[in-house]
């Protein structure tokens, strides 16, 4: 697998690596794909390690039911017969001791089906849960339709997971990075890091995977006063899988880290990859003093936009 790294941060507080896998139509082979991508990582030093979206199974909505697994809210009662991919998850974060974002996976719950994000502690227990509250449901005219609704629910709550290194990182799952708002409400909720498994396409990955991880780091920090040489904003990382010619779904490839003051500081072509990345998370407090917009916000003036009448 081609490893990708590029940083400019001065002093790395944290290394974060990307597992750009491909994706086929054999579980079995996925999981074990997943698995030593993440072995990869952590050799290579990251201590955070994050999976694209559906890396179990096809992004296609016919497949999501068919690979979705149980996923009990304590980890103790994993039966690996019907979750394989989740002990895989468990197991592997713990081998390798690190934070493991496990991208996403279909979730069978309540006989309804999620698409959803574990997070796994270093010593193999779950952090947190997050269940795309924004399904990918789009038409564009000669480009891509895409209907996540058709047999996925959306879930009804933003996640914040704390880290060990003092800052917390908030999830979303690929298009939920279309929405600004999730986005500030992490944010002010705590976030440094925002972490997207993705999966775009070929007709929105080219004009818009990178424009909303950039507009994502700086949005809630980018005007007022004192620019000094500061930065704006958080970091930002999405997540793809490599693009499978074979596969319905055409994924875009293009996994990205962006730094707080919006550029790009890792990224990859569509193949496999790893993407490293180092992250020094005091960029985040120097840029929110140097373009201090969180203070500076008008809220009187900022009538809620579920308020705006239609
Ligand atoms: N899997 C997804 O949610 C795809 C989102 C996407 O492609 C977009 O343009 O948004």
């Amino acid at each position: 697998m081609a490893v990708s790294t590029r940083s400019d941060a001065p002093s790395p507080k944290v290394k974060l690596g990307l597992c750009q896998i491909l994706v086929g139509e054999d579980k079995e082979e996925n999981i074990e794909r997943a698995r030593r991508a993440v072995e990869e990582a952590a050799r290579a030093g990251a201590q955070i390690v994050c999976l694209p979206e559906c890396w179990n199974g096809p992004y296609a909505t016919a497949s999501f039911p068919l690979f979705a697994e149980p996923i009990p809210p304590d980890a103790e009662g994993v039966d690996k017969a019907r979750s394989p991919s989740l002990a895989m998850l468990l197991e592997v974060a713990r081998d390798c001791g690190v934070l493991l974002v496990g991208g996403s996976i279909p979730e069978a719950r309540g006989g309804k089906f999620f698409n959803t994000c574990v997070v796994v502690r270093p010593d193999g227990r779950v952090a947190a849960l997050h269940r795309k509250v924004h399904l990918f449901d789009i038409h564009v005219p000669g480009g891509i339709s895409f209907r996540e609704s058709a047999t996925l629910s959306a879930g009804d709550s933003l996640t914040l997971v704390d880290t060990s290194w003092g800052f917390s990182l908030g999830l979303g799952i690929c298009y939920d990075i279309r929405f600004p708002e999730m986005a500030m409400v992490l944010r002010a909720r705590g976030a440094k890091l925002l972490l997207f498994p993705g999966a775009f396409n070929l007709t929105t990955g080219p004009a818009h995977w990178e424009l909303l991880q950039r507009a994502r780091a700086v949005d809630n920090q980018v005007t007022g006063n004192g620019w000094g040489k500061g930065r704006a904003g958080l970091f930002v990382a999405a997540v793809s899988p490599a693009r499978n010619p074979a596969a319905s779904y055409q994924a875009w490839g293009h996994t990205t880290v962006v730094n707080p003051w919006g550029e790009v500081i890792a990224t990859t072509g569509h193949e496999p990859a790893l993407v490293l990345a180092d992250l020094d998370m005091e960029l985040v407090e120097t840029t929110r003093r140097n373009i201090p917009t969180a203070q500076q916000k008008r809220f009187d003036l900022y009538t809620p936009c579920s308020q705006v009448p239609k």
